[in-house]
């Protein structure tokens, strides 16, 4: 296998890597559970086979070693140069505007591909090495359907800073993300909107492992309209409109994220824009959200209450209802839905936990803080559908 890997012989072609990858929500629910129990497994396993001292290295150090690198050749664009075959190092860093640095981005590239991420094609020559990708780094190139490179740009650039902050967060009642860049994360995306555009981007990498699994684990058949508040660039309503091929849809976000939007879904949902609105407010003002359309309404709000501490996300509620008052519609949350048994929770939602806490004072929470706060807001929890991603949908409706 470690032969294969070097000659990099027994990896698609590009063009095959470039295919969407298979969508996990076909799995059987059996496969599902037993995956998720045998990842947990999987992911302690070196704690009972290392020694401590080397484990604890392993999990800070080397991981943060790893995760930064491979962060950082997503910045550099290393899996969009090698789109149209193998490169060395230096013709990549030549064509990148850093001719004299080849050997930096092959020691970059030494530790990626050693982990997994990246190829060698053909003999090992140090920085004349040629690289290639495979299925892990061809995810960093920006044309690929699952791209995860807007994630990892996003991460690195907004969100390692708040990181670095999280002691002082917990000593303090300082927000990691303010101290690090000086204002709370959604003022820093109205004032840097390069910036918010990359965020929003992000946020569709998502849906590999969550937007078909929610669209087919509930019922959004009822529905004749939908409006989706906090949208993004609407890739989880263009994905439910092209499956429910009636109805209709609202995108609403902050106004600047709303028109840029609107300008994408005319290049990339050319075919959806009939049945599609786009509107610009702030949800917490109730004057500016969209009211129910025709037909039954499901306003949907996917990873937004996670980004907010409990009073906020009573206020954004509020609003909600205010907006909802006397219609039949129905408010369905996607979130994530923590176990109290957190020993044997996957570790991720405890990652995304933390990742809120340090970039806007928010939380994901269990079913029980779920329950207290819809109560809290005036609405009361319907049923909880678990999909086959992390997420959850929580049906909803004011009291
Ligand atoms: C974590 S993202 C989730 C995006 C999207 N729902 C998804 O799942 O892909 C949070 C979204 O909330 C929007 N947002 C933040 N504050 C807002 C406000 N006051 N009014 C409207 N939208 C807001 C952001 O612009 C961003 O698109």
């Amino acid at each position: 296998l470690a032969i294969a890997v070097k000659l990099g012989s027994g990896i698609p072609s590009e063009e095959v890597l470039m295919q969407p990858a298979p969508d996990p929500s076909n799995l059987p629910w059996p496969a599902v559970k037993i995956g998720m129990a045998l990842g947990r497994f999987v992911e302690l396993l070196p704690n009972w086979v290392n020694p401590p001292g080397i484990q604890m290295l392993q999990l800070t150090a080397v991981s943060h070693f790893k995760a930064t690198t491979i962060k950082a050749l997503a910045e550099l664009g290393i899996a969009d140069l090698l789109a149209n075959g193998p490169k060395t190092p230096q013709e990549m860093a030549a064509a990148s505007g850093f001719p004299g640095n080849g050997d930096k981005l092959y020691r970059l590239l030494r530790l990626s591909t050693s982990s997994g991420v990246f190829a060698i094609h053909g003999p090992l020559k140090g920085s004349e090495t040629r690289f290639r990708n495979n299925q892990m780094s061809i995810l960093l190139r920006s044309d690929h359907p699952n791209t995860i490179k807007y994630m990892l740009m996003h991460l690195a650039a907004d969100g390692d800073l708040a990181w670095a902050k999280l002691a002082e967060g917990v000593k303090t009642d300082k927000l990691p993300f303010e101290l690090a860049n000086g204002m709370g994360i959604w003022q820093y995306f109205k004032e840097n909107p390069e910036r918010e555009q990359v965020f929003s981007k992000a946020m569709a990498t998502q849906d590999q492992l969550m937007t078909s699994t929610s669209i087919k684990e509930y019922d959004w058949s009822s529905y004749g309209h939908a409006i989706d508040i906090g949208g993004a660039y609407g890739s989880f309503i263009a994905a439910l409109m092209r499956a429910l091929p009636d109805i209709k849809a609202t995108l609403f976000d902050m106004p600047q994220v709303a028109d840029n939007a609107k300008v994408l879904w005319a290049k990339d949902h050319a075919n959806l824009t009939d049945r599609v609105s786009f509107a610009g407010g702030d949800f917490f003002d109730a004057q500016t959200i969209p009211k129910p359309g025709q037909g039954k309404t499901a306003y949907i709000m996917r990873s937004i209450l996670h980004d907010w501490d409990d009073s906020s996300s009573i206020k954004i509620l509020k609003t909600l209802a205010a907006a909802m008052k006397g219609s039949q519609a129905k408010l369905v949350l996607i979130e994530q839905v923590l176990d109290d048994d957190f020993v044997s929770d996957l570790t991720v939602r405890h990652g995304f936990d933390l990742h809120m806490m340090a970039m806007a004072n928010g939380k994901e929470r269990t079913t029980s803080e779920w329950e207290a706060l819809l109560g809290q807001a005036g609405f009361k929890l319907n049923k909880i559908f678990p999909t086959k991603g992390i997420q959850s949908l929580i049906e909803t409706e004011p009291v």
